[in-house]
């Protein structure tokens, strides 16, 4: 766990105002106000990791706040950096710089290439994109027609924006010409504030991947066959703005409300993500594209810097303490970052081997003898165990179908005495009237009925099943007074049966042929 690291950074006063009666004063990291004559005043004052007064260059920014963050995302943790504060503050100026003072994109930039040159043992992918983020739609800067793109998320990439043209670059020249390419589309707009504001975020985005050339040595399974993949953003924040300074209308005017909007947003998530672990409920990311973007910067898996510029002029000090509170939250802010390996089977495979013998490096020590005994005799209990195991799963399989069986004999002997006890009283009747009357199922076919719904009346008790098991039909099938009656196969058989049956093997009959009834081998009881 680490916390964020936080910046404050007081731009050059642009116009010097007379009758101003405050001023902020920058010591050792800490800045705070003061009223002219010089005395503080109670309770503005604040400490950061650095406080850059108007004097510092984009390199001293660089090299004390950013520099880290780029060499880790070279290593493989992801990276965010990111401007914040209120309109013509300098975010912009801080980001992008000027010719004879570059900004820390170009700075890193730079730097990503150098360091990679001189690793010898890795192999490198570097893949950059730049998108904006104006009036809540995304659009990329290096393809004017790939607009309002859709934020996703997935296990494999994480989040992502859907769409977003990736370049693959070698140098540091190559993604300065990318750069300038698109900086023509993004969104600038002329204030009472900024002859040149933002009207957008902009998050520059590089993907770092690296692979350790092979060494043909089988020890380091990492350096041949693990890929590790950072993602590292350089963000710079349109500025909060009072619209009654800024007198913007029109576009503008809608433009300022989405820029606060979302940077509301970013300052609640930041303020969820200050309180302490118990407090914290729900952080809101998915308020706002913003913070969805820098989700994972913002108390996830990276390492962040954010940059708080702030204006000097007295007219702006409420603005200033906004930010400097922001800054103040943010500091509290931690984050967990974590290189990014994926590691591909062959780096497994190696892995596995690799933990094997240093098992067996552990057991060749004084005891290896002993030991190994020990482990002998545990495998072979084990097994033991186990014959035993399959031997009683075995018998108790048996023992289960010759119960099944003796239910289904049981249950075919009751039936048939059943349906014997039903003749019994049914050739009572016929032979009093001196002939053998037509077995209800003939007398049924005989009419050409559908054998799907009884017809006849048959021996009240009896019913009509299938037994999907049966190799051969039943020597007698008994048949129902109604198929309502053999719907609950299981009531009927507690009801009439008093025990239990297997009803997987139960069904209701199809039509089919059934044998005629009664077999002629029963002789009807007079
Ligand atoms: N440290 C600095 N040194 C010299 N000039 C600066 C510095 N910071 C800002 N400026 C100048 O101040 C003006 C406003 O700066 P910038 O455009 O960077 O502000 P911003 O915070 O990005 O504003 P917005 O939010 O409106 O886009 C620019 O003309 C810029 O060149």
């Amino acid at each position: 766990m680490e916390k964020i690291c936080v910046a404050v950074r007081v731009r050059p006063p642009i116009c010097h105002e007379n009758s101003s009666s405050t001023f902020w004063r920058v010591d050792d990291n800490q800045i705070s106000l003061h009223k002219l004559h010089g005395s503080p005043i109670s309770c503005v004052s604040y400490a950061f990791d650095h406080v850059f007064d108007e004097n510092c260059s984009n390199s001293d920014i660089y090299e004390l706040l950013t520099k880290d963050i780029i060499h880790a995302a070279v290593d493989g943790f992801n990276g965010t950096s990111f401007a914040y504060g209120q309109t013509s503050s300098g975010k912009t100026f801080t980001m992008n710089g000027s010719s004879n003072d570059p900004g820390i994109i170009h700075r890193a930039v730079n730097d990503i290439f150098q360091k990679i040159n001189i690793i010898s043992d890795r192999e490198f992918l570097i893949r950059v994109s730049y998108m904006e983020i104006y009036n809540e739609e995304i659009n990329d800067l290096f393809a004017v027609e790939n607009q309002k793109l859709q934020i996703h998320e997935n296990l494999e990439r994480g989040i992502f924006v859907a769409g977003l043209r990736e370049e693959i670059v070698n140098n540091a020249e190559q993604v300065m010409k990318l750069l300038e390419s698109g900086e023509v589309n993004r969104h600038f707009g002329e204030t009472n504030m900024n002859a040149r504001s933002s009207r957008s975020h902009t998050i520059f985005r590089v993907v770092i991947e690296s692979k350790g050339k092979d060494t043909g040595s089988f020890g380091d399974y990492s350096s041949s066959d693990a890929i590790r993949v950072s993602v590292l953003n350089l963000v710079d924040l349109a500025g909060s703005e009072r619209i009654a300074k800024t007198g913007t209308g029109g576009v503008r005017l809608k433009e300022g409300k989405y820029i606060n909007k979302s940077l509301m947003v970013l300052g609640n998530v930041i303020n969820k993500l200050s309180d302490s672990a118990k407090q914290r409920a729900h952080i809101p990311y998915r308020d706002s594209k913003l913070t969805r973007i820098l989700q994972p910067a913002l108390g996830g898996n990276a390492k962040t810097s954010i940059i708080c510029t702030v204006a000097p002029e007295e007219i702006h000090i409420e603005e200033t303490k906004g930010t400097l509170l922001f800054a103040s939250r943010a500091k509290r802010v931690t984050n967990c970052a974590q290189v990014n390996e994926v590691l591909t089977d062959a780096a497994l495979l190696k892995r596995q081997k690799l933990e094997i013998e240093e098992l067996r490096r552990k057991l060749q020590g004084s005891h290896a003898e002993v030991l190994e005994q020990e482990i002998l005799k545990l495998r072979n209990d084990m097994l033991q165990y186990e014959l035993e195991r399959e031997k009683l799963e075995m018998e108790l399989e048996k023992e289960r179908r010759s119960h099944k069986e003796r239910d289904r004999y049981i249950r075919d002997q009751l039936m048939m005495i059943e349906n014997l006890s039903s003749l019994v009283s049914d050739g009572d009747g016929s032979s009093s009237q001196g002939s053998m009357k037509e077995s209800p199922i003939e007398e049924c076919n005989n009419r050409g009925d559908d054998f799907k719904t009884p017809c006849f009346r048959a021996a009240p008790k009896a019913f009509v099943a299938k037994r999907s098991n049966y190799s051969q039909l039943p020597d007698l099938s008994p048949l129902p007074d109604s198929f309502s009656d053999v719907a609950d196969e299981d009531t009927w058989f507690k009801i009439n049966k008093g025990y239990i049956a297997d009803l997987d093997s139960l069904q209701t009959t199809p039509a089919r042929k059934v044998q005629s009834f009664p077999p002629e081998d029963v002789t009807p009881l007079s």
